[in-house]
């Protein structure tokens, strides 16, 4: 129990007072992002539209446009220096970039809409009492569909200094945490030789055989790997003209495992399906790994636990599906981020049971029913937020939790997987 009880729970009231008043202004941000989508590091609306509005439409907040990456920005209140001292410094996340052809198919306009809420209540909350000594960080973070740009804001120190961060991702179900592969991007590039494929087709070397065969060299592996495990991919480029030998092709893979541990093995094994592939074939392959490999998520239970009980005071009914709650849905950047700073990537029902990825989503995302349950998400991360800082036992347990649950992953990666996988 925390000894500022009577505090808190005033707080929190002011909280989601906060955020119902600003939910005509919340909706009009996550719909002017949602009606104008925009690709990986290519935000650049959704960037001006978030940016104005903790510059413009809200008051108090210094903000940082273009923040170490083109299309990711900061808003901070509170004092400077950042964790330093006694300084609890607060960050919540805001994704806004879309999927090609189907839009807001992942609904992060309202990831976008449910940090900014959750940092307006949160921020309001503490305004009222002077006497805590809080920063609250709000991080626009790009990319996170395609590149990781979580993962080139951690590189550029932007996460440094953070004592806990928040956000939280539409989806079919309210859930305080839902396990996430950590993932390597591939992209393979078949060089051949081209030639008139009827008159001499012996002249050409062909690149699109050697696609194909490493289509299916990885279609076979995939019956002797592990059932969470994931291998999928698409043929980029398949040649330009029937009577001409396919002189270049490229494929993209997406390699996946629960840990970031066992992604070295999963990747050795596919490798070998890349170069038999272009061995067979007389091809030359290039494999070009991303820049940016994403980690599994770190769980910080300790957080999870809060935002369950604020979540059911607000009346969110939690799943209880053990399908849902135990098979890895998909990777996500903020992996990376619960490695370097504790934090929570909570899930929220938007009112639809459409499935992510499908234009059914985005019109889901879209939709005024949606506004609800996205405030209620924002309100219960800012409820978290206010029981993290007012119990400073409660920032010690999260913390202690972190650097328990970072050691042990940490000694994974050092020792390998334990199994005879490692033998790949
Ligand atoms: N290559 C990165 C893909 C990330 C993507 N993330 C999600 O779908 C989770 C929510 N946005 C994925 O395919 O897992």
């Amino acid at each position: 129990m925390c000894e500022r009880a009577g505090l808190l729970a005033e707080l929190k009231h002011g909280a989601g007072c906060r955020i119902d008043e600003a939910a005509e202004k919340l909706h009009r941000l996550s719909q002017d992002i949602w009606s104008c989508p925009e690709l990986a590091y290519d935000e650049r609306k959704a960037h001006d539209r978030l940016v104005a509005f903790f510059s413009q439409e809200e008051e108090g907040w210094k903000v940082d446009s273009h923040f170490k990456l083109d299309t990711a920005f900061r808003a901070t209140w509170g004092p400077g220096g950042g964790g330093e001292g006694d300084v609890v410094s607060v960050a919540f996340l805001c994704e806004y970039d879309a999927l090609p052809g189907i839009g807001h198919a992942c609904g992060h306009n309202l990831i976008a809409e449910v940090g900014a809420a959750a940092a307006l209540g949160f921020k309001a909350a503490v305004e009222k009492s002077s006497k805590l000594p809080v920063r609250v960080t709000v991080l626009g973070t790009p990319a996170e569909e395609d590149g990781g740009g979580k993962i080139d804001l951690i590189r550029e120190g932007a996460f440094d200094g953070l004592d806990v961060v928040f956000m939280a991702h539409p989806l079919q179900d309210d859930a305080p945490f839902l396990p996430h592969v950590a993932e390597h991007d591939v992209t393979v590039k078949y060089h051949g030789k081209a030639s008139h494929a009827s008159a001499y087709p012996w002249e050409g070397v062909n690149a699109l055989d050697a696609a194909v065969l490493c289509y299916n060299n990885l279609s076979v592996l995939r019956q002797q790997i592990k059932p969470d495990w994931r291998i999928h991919g698409i043929i980029k480029h398949g040649g330009v003209k029937p009577n001409i030998i396919p002189a270049y092709t490229e494929l993209e893979y997406y390699l996946r495992t629960p840990s970031r541990a066992e992604l070295p093995v999963i990747k050795a094994k596919a490798e070998m399906c890349f170069r038999s592939a272009a061995m067979a074939t007389g091809c030359e392959v290039e494999v070009e790994y991303a820049r940016n490999a994403f980690d599994n998520i770190l769980r910080n239970r300790t957080l999870e636990d809060l935002y369950e009980e604020n979540g059911k005071a607000l009346g969110m009914e939690f799943t209880t599906d053990e399908e849902v709650l135990t098979n890895a849905s998909g990777s996500t950047d903020f992996g990376n981020v619960s490695f370097v700073v504790p934090g929570i990537h909570s899930y929220f029902y938007i009112g639809s049971k459409a499935l992510s990825h499908t234009e059914e989503y985005t019109v889901a995302a879209g939709d005024q029913k949606a506004q609800f349950y996205t405030l209620r998400t924002a309100k219960a991360l800012a409820m978290t937020a206010l029981d993290v800082l007012l119990c400073p036992d409660l920032l010690q347990r999260v913390k202690d939790e972190f650097t328990e649950a970072k050691l042990k992953e940490d000694r994974l990666l050092k020792d390998g997987p334990t199994d005879n996988t490692k033998n790949a």
